[in-house]
């Protein structure tokens, strides 16, 4: 289904759009090829076929599965920010590719064992915590030359390069297509650590990358930079992800990977992308490069998961793990398209199939998911609302906004998260993830059953208590009730 070109005005051969080889054209040739056809008020017509005053509501698109090499030009109104979700889904393909190569190597360097540098003695990566994680990457940005505590530098510089090539190429992509001056961007990675000299390593290998990812653009219908860009290029295109978000205007919302500390592990992580508009979600993005084959694997041990993908051939009705899911507010509908793969071409819309939350109502049947940290998230709390609500499975422990995906897939009913007293959500680890729930059926909304508020800056403002997702309003309700029963006898 083409999320765009409801209603066909005109065919345009491909060899008219010579200027650009893709099948996804920026403004700036849309604007050039309708004053060229409004200029020859021609192809067999008296009358121009597009008038100047139309070009606004003018659209240039890939067409439909069938015809997906023509582009094609409608008259009509398209529809809301459909050019903006294809750009988005887009990026978050290429950054998909970026960050399974950087994944893949750390895996494989690290066997799943680092060594400590106190006493040379071995920790696992899995015994490696969130709050190492974070003290540790604090001291990486402070400082790049200052060797880590443990030997984990390769593996947290390969997390923070990674986080800063996705930010470089998604910031740069949009800006490609939208111009500068109408992309605004907040997002985790601060450039500033980068941008120091003797961070230079850091900053060559982060180069390297994003130029590695956009020579693969064409693959994904971009046309890619004409030369590789420079580092002041890449570092512009970084602290162009400036934007401090706010009640009005529009600004994309980019968590280049969420879930570093699932990345770290190879285990599940999300690049989640939303574009929010005086204060609204009104599309989001979210890439799930290891979103398992098949549901029940979700709750299976990453190195047991990677192993069971490899014997396991995809069927017609699955593909190989990993997926990009999306919505546009509004639209009641919410689509998952496969990642792309090998040497194939992005044709939009990639094969993608509309997705819907479970139908489960019923808390014996349903499942919940939470964050794998229970610094993250108190497992105790959820634990006791699970019993009261009559939530019988097991809970699903995933790490990042997969479990947002889970729960639009269809996989899961129930997302809980509860932090500690005093932390604050940041808009970048939800927005993607509520405007695809709600499209799929869903609802999403604060522990007082209140919509998430995205307008007030960096981070969700006023969120009562925690945040609950859920497959529908049956068990949102169990839910809700349930937390304010046991809240006040909670130590949260
Ligand atoms: N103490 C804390 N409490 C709650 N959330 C936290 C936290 N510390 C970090 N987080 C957030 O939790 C996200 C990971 O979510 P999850 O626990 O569901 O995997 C992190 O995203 P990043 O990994 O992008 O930093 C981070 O923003
Ligand atoms: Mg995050």
């Amino acid at each position: 289904m083409p999320l765009f070109c409801a209603n066909f005005a005109i065919r345009v051969p491909h060899a008219l759009i010579h200027s650009r080889r893709s099948n996804f054209i920026p403004n700036h040739v849309a604007s050039s090829f309708l004053l060229f056809l409004d200029s020859k008020k021609s192809i067999g017509s008296s009358k121009p076929i597009v008038s100047l005053s139309k070009f606004n509501q003018t659209h240039l698109c890939s067409s439909t599965m069938e015809d997906q090499n023509q582009l094609v030009l409608t008259s009509s109104e398209p529809e809301k920010y459909s050019k903006e979700l294809e750009v988005a889904v887009r990026a978050v393909q290429m950054a998909c590719l970026l960050c399974q190569r950087v994944q893949d190597s750390l895996v494989s360097q690290t066997n799943g064992q680092v060594q400590s540098k106190d006493d040379n003695s071995p920790v696992t990566i899995a015994g490696f915590t969130q709050k190492m994680l974070q003290k540790e990457m604090q001291q990486l940005q402070q400082n790049p030359e200052i060797a880590p505590r443990f030997s984990v530098f390769g593996m947290l510089s390969s997390g923070q390069h990674n986080n800063w090539s996705v930010q470089a190429t998604v910031s740069w992509i949009l800006t490609e297509y939208f111009g500068s001056e109408n992309v605004s961007i907040i997002a985790e990675e601060d450039v500033r650590s980068l941008s120091k000299a003797d961070s230079s390593g850091l900053l060559e290998a982060v180069v390297k990358t994003v130029n590695k990812c956009l020579s693969k653009a064409p693959q994904f219908g971009h046309e890619g930079p004409i030369k590789d860009l420079g580092t002041s290029e890449v570092l512009e295109a970084i602290s162009r992800c400036n934007s401090t978000g706010g009640p009005t205007g529009r600004f994309w919302v980019l968590d280049p990977v969420d879930g570093t500390l699932g990345f770290v592990r190879g285990d599940q992580y999300a690049i989640a992308l939303a574009l929010i508009e005086d204060g609204e979600v009104v599309l989001g993005v979210l890439g799930c490069p290891n979103y398992p084959m098949k549901k029940e694997w979700l709750s299976y041990q990453n190195g047991y998961r990677r192993i069971m993908s490899k014997l396991t051939p995809p069927t017609s009705e699955s593909w190989e793990k990993g997926c990009v899911i999306y919505a546009r507010r509004g639209s009641g509908k919410a689509w998952i398209q496969p990642l792309l793969s090998g040497d194939k071409k992005f044709l939009w819309p990639n094969s993608a199939r509309q997705i819907q939350v479970s139908s489960i109502d019923n808390p014996a049947f349903a499942t919940f998911c939470e964050p794998v940290e229970k610094a993250n998230s108190s497992h105790s709390f959820t634990a006791g609302l699970a019993h009261s609500v009559g939530l019988r499975n097991q809970p699903l422990r995933v790490y990042s906004m997969v479990k947002y995906a889970a729960i639009a897939r269809g996989h899961a009913e129930v997302f809980m998260k509860f932090a500690r007293a005093g932390y604050k959500e940041k808009i970048w680890d939800h927005a993607a993830g509520v405007v695809i729930i709600q499209e799929a059926g869903g609802v999403v909304t604060d522990a007082g059953g209140r919509p998430l508020d995205f307008s007030g800056g960096t981070y969700l403002e006023g969120l009562d208590r925690g945040v609950i997702a859920c497959s529908g309003a049956k068990l949102h309700e169990k839910i809700i009730r349930a937390v304010d029963a046991s809240w006040n006898s909670s130590s949260l």
